[in-house]
């Protein structure tokens, strides 16, 4: 596929994201240099001279997706390790094949994730591993937006210290270099010792960076931080300056009222993984709490193998509906809601300048077709997006005015290629 830099989408059912949560009959959405030079009524839109013009007739238009947490050279272990609680799923099974993986068999796998992102309409994501090279190098072939992060653990003097220097390295060579960005990244608190979470927030101040890290994701999470450290993992993190800079949150399952005025306070962001929580049996984030107490809280997957998807859509329906559940509130996280954690908030708290479709934002789009039989009748296009959409649905995605994904087809990747190379390293893993 080519790459134009004036493109204009017209006859779009478009749903802006904005405040006041518009929705546009019959919308023009023009492309210039990356960016929407208009969106809106089609009947007033400026003369454009497009390079390609998109009939979106019968099609919605919306921001896409920031996928909040990934590691995608977990794609390679999806169906590899079901049914296990967290702490059995990653010692007996998940860390013995991360011992396997390679830079190679890394790249392969986060193409196929970059594969399915771009499919299913997401725009951004923000990972936490380690192959960063390998990584980089996927994303920045697809042309998806990455915030990448070389994860820390400290189980033997020295280690931590090496993956810090190696962070630091990672930032200089990736940090604003085309679509990407570069953060710090402690696995989690029962992995890193408290002097190298204090390394960590101090190299993030010194960078100008932010802080990813899972947080409070299990009961035993929890329970074993009070008992050793005589206070919750969300004080652990302000005691050692991990909120007083940009913090990325993962789970946040087990958290209690004073972590949530702490993380109101600092501004953290917490990143949602509804169903990863729900397979490993971790339990349901408290989202409408949080929220309610002025937590911004974002939306993602967690990696292919915990999932088992990559489907921004089945997470907003799980995380509206588990809340309206456990809350016992049909009101809780309505549809307007939803498409905001899962997209507007997620690009704000990145620093992205997308997540709104309206001019002088960044054209980070996709396009939904709305002629399978789940979208009639037509009420209210947010609740069908929200409520009844899916990843099958996405016939585009467009990041910074590049169409990366089209009906099947996909501008940076042979796909057949793709899932070979994964097959070819599965069998590696079988043997272990
Ligand atoms: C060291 S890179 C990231 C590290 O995290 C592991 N991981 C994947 N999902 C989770 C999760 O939900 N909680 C904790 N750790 C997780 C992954 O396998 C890598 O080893
Ligand atoms: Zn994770």
């Amino acid at each position: 596929m080519e790459t134009e830099t004036m493109i204009e989408i017209r006859h779009a059912a478009l749903v802006t994201n904005n405040d006041r949560d518009e929705v546009v009959r019959d919308a023009t959405i023009q492309v210039k240099d990356g960016k929407i030079a208009y969106a809106g009524p089609g009947k007033d839109a400026p003369e454009f001279s497009a390079e390609r013009v998109i009939d979106a007739h019968g099609n919605i238009v919306m921001p896409g997706f920031a996928n909040m947490h990934t590691h995608v050279p977990m794609n390679l272990f999806r169906s590899y390790a079901d049914d296990l609680d967290l702490m059995t799923w990653l010692n007996t099974r998940i860390f013995p094949a991360e011992d396997k993986l390679t830079k190679e068999s890394a790249y392969w796998a986060s193409m196929a994730a970059m594969c399915e992102l771009a499919a299913a309409g997401v725009v951004a994501f923000n990972e936490m591993y380690f192959f960063v090279d390998s990584i980089a190098r996927a994303a920045r072939e697809s042309g998806l937006r990455g915030v990448l992060s070389r994860a820390v653990v400290t189980p033997a003097p020295g280690v931590g210290e090496r993956m810090l220097a190696e962070s630091k390295e990672l930032f200089e060579k990736y940090n604003g270099q085309g679509r990407l960005k570069v953060f710090l990244s402690p696995h989690a608190q029962y992995t890193v010792n408290n002097g190298m979470l204090e390394q960590i927030a101090q190299m993030a101040e010194e960078l100008g960076t932010g802080v990813h890290m899972h947080v409070s994701e299990t009961r035993g999470e929890h329970e074993t931080c009070m008992k050793e450290q005589g206070m919750t993992p969300i004080e652990l993190c302000r005691k050692t300056g991990l909120l007083g800079v940009p913090f990325y949150a993962a789970h946040c399952v087990w958290v209690s009222e004073h972590d949530m005025e702490l993380m109101a306070e600092f501004g953290a962001t917490v990143l949602s993984c509804p169903k990863s929580n729900l397979k490993l049996a971790s339990g349901i984030a408290p989202l409408e709490k949080m929220m309610r107490k002025g937590v911004r809280v974002t939306l993602g997957t967690d990696g292919a193998a915990s999932n088992n998807k990559l489907s921004m859509w089945e997470e907003m329906t799980y995380a509206s509906f588990l809340q309206k559940g456990t809350t016992y509130d049909p009101k809780a996280m309505p549809a307007a809601q939803t498409l905001k954690l899962a997209t507007r908030y997620g690009a704000e708290a990145l620093g992205l300048d997308s997540g709104i479709v309206e001019a002088g934002k960044d054209a980070d789009l996709v396009m939904i077709d709305t002629a399978g039989i789940r979208y009639t009748p037509d009420y209210d296009d947010v609740s069908l997006l929200v409520y009844a959409g899916s990843d099958a649905d996405v016939c585009m995605t467009m990041v910074g005015g590049d169409v990366i994904y089209e009906d099947g087809k996909f501008a940076f990747a042979d796909i057949g290629e793709v899932k070979a190379k994964l097959a070819e390293y599965a069998e590696i893993m079988k043997k272990i």
